[in-house]
């Protein structure tokens, strides 16, 4: 027998690589034998830098930058032997780096992740993979302008302050300063999602609510990323809220798109490509995968939908193990996912759910070979 163990990180709780340890711990005590393959995944969010180190090899280094709150943290990234930097905008402004009472999307800011692009820049970077995703922050990528020398400006011709409905007072971009370097080298965006920039699909309305934007607040910040896509497209005569992948991390996409003319595609396509997931499916008995929650917007680009396109086409079935299932998580059995379950036996804290993922997973894991060495004696 053989499985593919291909999860992403629970955020907040657990890597990538851990989960996929636990799931395979309990697999073990069912199936002995069993062939089994780890490959942690990230879909441009939490882990990717990790993912795409573990997958290709490179070196790991750090920096300290501003994190979305403006304090410094010490983020990671990845150097590549060909020039190429590896960042994940998530280690500078990532959800991870707020306290949950402190979480106000209408503030935190990207400067952090303009600092990370700035570090690979130092490098001698050519090329530079952002994985986008897990962000704190609803800036519309205004902090990473600033921090590569973009000018955004009030009626005052005073900078704006950080955050996302601070946009709503932009009277003027000057992009004079923005660095020369940037002219030569390639950035490819590896996005968690395919959403645009503003309305009912948009950065606000579908992921502020979880950086603490109240319903309120999820209203201002949509209508701040309207009014500066306008003044974005007024100066470049071409208007980039509706690509898709543009509202990844809080509007950071639409920064890249236009303003560092990035490519984009699906950050677990690019993981998945190089941790060579597509071969280790060969001859495979089963994928499992799982993220911390899985509900319908994980169809928009999340890790466990894309591995299970490529387990698809390999003919291999899915399960997928989450933290939590949310509303409609079942859109998730159209795509490839054969039964998805959670972790929890019973009513728990976020807290107490978090800090037991290690042990849920591989109970649940035995659980499911338990099911599957069932289903096999039955055949
Ligand atoms: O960071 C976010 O806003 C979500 O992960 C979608 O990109």
């Amino acid at each position: 027998m053989k499985i593919v163990i291909a999860p992403d990180s629970f955020k907040e709780s657990l890597g990538a690589a851990a989960v996929a340890e636990a799931i395979a711990r309990g697999w073990r005590q069912v199936f002995p034998q069993a062939e089994i393959i780890l490959l942690p995944m990230a879909d441009g969010g939490e882990g990717t830098v990790d993912a795409l180190l573990a997958a290709v090899g490179g070196e790991r280094r750090e920096c300290q930058v501003r994190g979305p709150l403006g304090t410094p943290v010490r983020a990671h990234w990845g150097w590549l032997d060909n020039a190429t930097a590896v960042l994940e905008m998530a280690a500078a402004s990532g959800l991870h780096w707020v306290a949950p009472a402190q979480r106000d999307a209408t503030r935190t800011g990207t400067y952090g992740t303009g600092e990370l692009i700035r570090q690979a820049l130092d490098a001698g970077a050519t090329r530079i993979i952002l994985g986008l995703g897990g962000s704190a922050t609803n800036d519309g990528g205004a902090g990473l302008l600033q921090a590569l020398g973009v000018r955004l400006l009030d009626r005052h011709g005073a900078e704006l302050a950080p955050g996302g409905v601070a946009l709503a007072g932009l009277v003027r971009l000057d992009i004079s300063g923005l660095d020369p370097r940037l002219q030569h080298v390639r950035v490819e965006v590896a996005a968690d999602v395919d959403n645009p920039l503003c309305g009912p699909r948009g950065a606000s309305r579908v992921f502020g609510p979880q950086k603490g934007a109240s319903p309120a607040q999820v209203e201002r910040l949509d209508a701040a990323l309207a009014h500066y896509a306008q003044c974005v497209a007024a100066i470049l005569g071409e208007d980039h809220r509706d690509s898709p992948g543009v509202g990844a991390a809080g509007g950071v996409g639409f920064a890249c798109k236009a303003f560092l003319h990035a490519s984009f595609r699906p950050g677990i396509e690019l993981v998945a490509e190089l941790s060579g997931l597509a071969q280790a499916l060969q001859g495979a008995d089963l994928l499992i995968t799982g993220e911390g929650r899985l509900d319908a917007q994980s169809l928009h680009g999340k890790t466990p939908v894309g591995v299970a396109r490529i387990a698809q086409a390999a003919g291999v079935p899915v399960i997928a193990l989450a933290g939590s299932l949310g509303e409609d998580y079942q859109a998730l059995y159209g795509a490839g996912i054969a039964a998805a379950f959670s972790l929890t036996p019973g009513p728990l804290s976020l807290e107490q759910a978090c800090s037991e993922a290690a042990e849920q997973l591989e109970a649940r894991s035995v659980d499911l070979a338990r099911l599957w060495r069932l289903a096999q004696a039955a055949r």
